[in-house]
């Protein structure tokens, strides 16, 4: 038997995208030629279904106006009857706050994905087709947890809403380079041209710099301020104003004669802008020709989808102006799920995962992912995307991880605060169920051998004990068990010894993110203790064993003798249990019992009471008496002889290293340099941008606590790091000394 341990990674999707990486193109261009084939072996009927899908999030800084963005957008796709406002929301400073905010209110979108649908209507013909847009709320916390990188994910394509005034934030850039990570193309929208020093050009010219990607305007603004009437599409060139008391009614007209320079200056700018990224456009404007508004529509979808380009489109969500463009140009210029390379897991065999590519068809054998657990008021709702195949209603499906079946008895769609009951949901459509044990980030099929993410979850490699301050338990125990449901690298027990709960995670910040999260979603303050090293112990040479249990007088004996040898495993993640024994010495159902001795042996190491790891143990001879051996017996035999034998098989202390990578302006550089430095981190590589750097370093956990606030301090508060749990490494030799003395104590 194999006690597979996971893989060393608390990424395991971008793990397995790297290793994609590594067979599957490189490149855009790569990425391509795979997509195109896999299209034209699609149906074409299949083909146009996904080619009216979009799969997008809103991302944006604080208070740029996302949530009122989306609210119109809600409202112009027929999604909600009337536009709700922003309210009260001077006190409210983070992201988290609004989730909570939003839910109070049962306003705006308060579902994973949205469902809403836009009719956009072709300009020069007036042709009319109906698009389906999923919004998917991107995550609030920006984080490294799993449960965020798997949202990501799901999406195809994002608008990224910025402040006219404010422009490019600290936060923009990092939601850009989160959106960047997962391959997600953007569309950009410049919000709050109604306010006074709006300046739409400024903050094109700081996406062009903060975040390192052509953009060029599609529009300019009629109007500016108080008086913002509209914008001219300098595409089509024609205005577009908003009518109606909530700006519902577009209505074009022609060009205002005092901006007719200004477009034809931004419209240049922008072929410009598309030929330095689009060959096509290269080639049409080096050959001095103007091309048409077609020709212009198709480079910019081109550019966008290949991630080379970002197009601009300008208005105010607070006075009803240029949404609808907006909603236009994500069916426009963002892809559809059969124009995204999306990789799965192919795991049929045993312990392996080899990265697939996944066609987003229907016709292919249904692959699914649960990307997002909630707790709403219809009780627990699954949201899943279906990568390829068909969910229908009343099938059964697998649980790769878990491998329990079970029925899909109800599917539905859900809009910002009602649902739609539908029998089925093909490639690409993201939907949502009830009643489904799963965790989020597992994969569903129907048979396939196949997994969207990686199905070893690391182990934690920190702890901390957690209590409530007041009495109130029950919120506490909803927040844990939600918790530990959304992320399965959130894990929670019950210490007997101490008599504690504790809580593990992938690092300091994950654990404080849920202590963070259970005061202000569940309104219960905790205390919690140190944080701990999860440790673990292994050997480094070999070691023989013979051993016997005996208990003989009195009553009921018990005997048992096994003998072996316990050795490095063949790899260090790994334990393994094997037997070699001749003639039927001891029988299958003892051997039995001696790899549960085994399994129980394993989880508390006998140098400092840690988990083991890499370790083999083999047992080749013994001996049974025929009264006195028991099952029982054997159990205890076997972790006798491995708790002796390890001590004889040099064994050592092991301590979880981590991969750390730490952003921030420019000139902090060497003071953060100075920060690793004295935490004995290794650095390996260091990126240095425009304005911003970005280190990248190898240290142990133990030597990382209190590193978020150390960081916010030499950094004021600029620096941003992330944490990826590497491998495990012998501790330095004092540490060992320290934590075997401290068990031997408490012996
Ligand atoms: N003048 C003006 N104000 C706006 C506009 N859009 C949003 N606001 C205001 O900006 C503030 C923040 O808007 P939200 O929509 O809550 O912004 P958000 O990005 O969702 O904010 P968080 O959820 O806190 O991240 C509110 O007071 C809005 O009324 C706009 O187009 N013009």
């Amino acid at each position: 038997m194999l006690s597979r341990w996971i893989r060393p990674s608390c990424r395991p999707m971008i793990s397995a995208a790297r290793r994609a990486y590594s067979v599957l193109p490189t490149t855009y261009e790569g990425e391509k030629v795979v997509l195109d084939e896999m299209a034209s072996k699609m149906g074409a009927e299949e083909r146009s279904r996904q080619n009216r899908m979009r799969n997008i999030g809103i991302s944006a800084h604080i208070d740029s106006g996302k949530t009122t963005f989306t609210e119109r957008v809600l409202f112009y796709t027929g999604r909600i009857e009337a536009i709700h406002e922003v309210r009260g929301r001077d006190n409210v400073g983070a992201t988290m706050d609004s989730m909570a905010l939003e839910r109070e209110k049962g306003i705006t979108i308060q579902s994973a994905a949205t469902y809403c649908s836009w009719e956009k209507k072709q300009p020069v013909t007036g042709e009319v087709n109906n698009y389906h847009v999923n919004l998917i709320d991107t995550p609030g916390h920006i984080d490294f947890t799993i449960e965020v990188e798997r949202a990501l994910r799901v999406l195809d394509g994002a608008v990224l809403v910025v402040c006219a005034v404010s422009g490019v934030q600290s936060q923009t850039v990092t939601v850009d380079r989160q959106m960047r990570r997962y391959n997600v193309p953007r569309v950009t929208f410049i919000n709050k041209m109604d306010r006074m020093g709006a300046n739409p050009w400024r903050a094109i010219d700081q996406i062009q710099k903060k975040l390192k990607i052509a953009a060029a305007a599609v529009q300019v603004p009629i109007g500016a301020e108080d008086d913002l009437q509209g914008v001219v599409d300098i595409i089509y060139n024609r205005a577009l104003y908003n009518r109606g008391s909530q700006g519902e009614t577009i209505e074009e007209g022609p060009v205002p004669e005092e901006l007719k320079e200004l477009v034809a200056e931004k419209r240049q700018l922008l072929i410009e802008t598309l030929a330095d990224v689009d060959e096509e456009m290269a080639m049409i404007f080096l050959d001095e020709q103007e091309p048409t508004a077609e020709q212009i529509v198709a480079a910019i979808r081109r550019a966008t989808i290949a991630r080379q380009f970002t197009p601009v489109l300008m208005g105010s969500a607070l006075a009803n102006r240029s949404i609808q463009p907006v909603l236009d140009a994500v069916c426009d210029y963002l892809p559809d799920p059969t124009e995204v390379l999306n990789t799965g897991l192919d795991i049929s065999e045993n312990g392996k995962e080899e990265p697939v590519v996944l066609p987003s068809d229907s016709q292919q054998p249904f692959l699914g992912l649960a990307f997002k657990l909630e707790e709403g008021r219809f009780g627990q709702l699954t949201y899943i995307r279906v990568y390829q195949g068909k969910l229908k209603k009343g099938m059964m499906m697998t649980n790769v991880r878990t491998g329990k079946k079970t029925k899909l008895a109800r599917l539905v769609r859900m809009h910002s605060n009602e649902m739609e009951d539908i029998n089925e949901a093909g490639a690409g459509e993201i939907c949502a169920t009830f009643g489904i044990d799963c965790s989020s980030g597992d994969s569903f099929t129907t048979g396939a051998k196949m997994a969207m993410s990686s199905m070893f979850v690391p182990e934690p490699v920190i702890s901390l004990s957690i209590q409530p301050k007041s009495k109130d338990t029950q919120n506490f125990s909803k927040a844990i068990n939600r918790f530990q449901k959304e992320d399965p690298t959130f894990r929670v027990r019950y210490d007997e010894e101490s008599k504690e709960t504790i809580i593990s995670g992938m690092g300091e910040l994950h654990l404080e993110i849920y202590v963070e999260r259970i005061k202000r979603e569940y309104n219960v303050e905790c205390t919690t203790g140190r944080p701990q090293v999860a440790y673990r112990e292994t050997i480094t040479a070999p070691a023989s064993f013979e051993y016997t249990h005996k208990r003989q007088s009195g009553g009921a004996g018990q005997y048992a003798k096994v003998m072996g040898d316990l050795s490095p495993a063949a790899a260090p993640e790994i334990n393994e249990f094997e037997t070699a024994v001749v003639g039927g010495k001891i029988s299958d159902k003892f051997l039995a019992a001696c790899e549960k001795g085994f399994q129980d042996a394993i989880l508390k190491g006998p140098l400092t009471g840690h988990r083991v790891l890499g370790v083999k143990m083999l047992i080749n001879d013994g001996q049974v008496h025929v009264v006195d051996s028991s099952e029982f017996a054997f159990r205890t035999a076997t972790i006798g002889a491995f708790n002796e034998a390890f001590l004889n098989a040099q064994p050592i202390v092991l301590e979880p290293i981590m991969d750390v990578a730490v952003t921030a302006p420019a000139e902090f550089q060497s003071a953060v340099i100075g920060l690793l430095n004295k935490n004995t981190a290794i650095i390996s590589d260091t990126e240095v941008g425009q304005d911003e750097f970005t280190i990248y370093a190898e240290c142990s956990l133990n030597n990382m606590f209190g590193f978020a606030t150390a960081l916010r301090a030499s950094t004021q508060g600029k620096g941003e790091f992330t944490l990826e749990f590497k491998n495990y490494a012998p501790a330095p030799v004092p540490l060992q000394k320290e934590l075997i003395d401290k068990f031997n104590k408490k012996k």
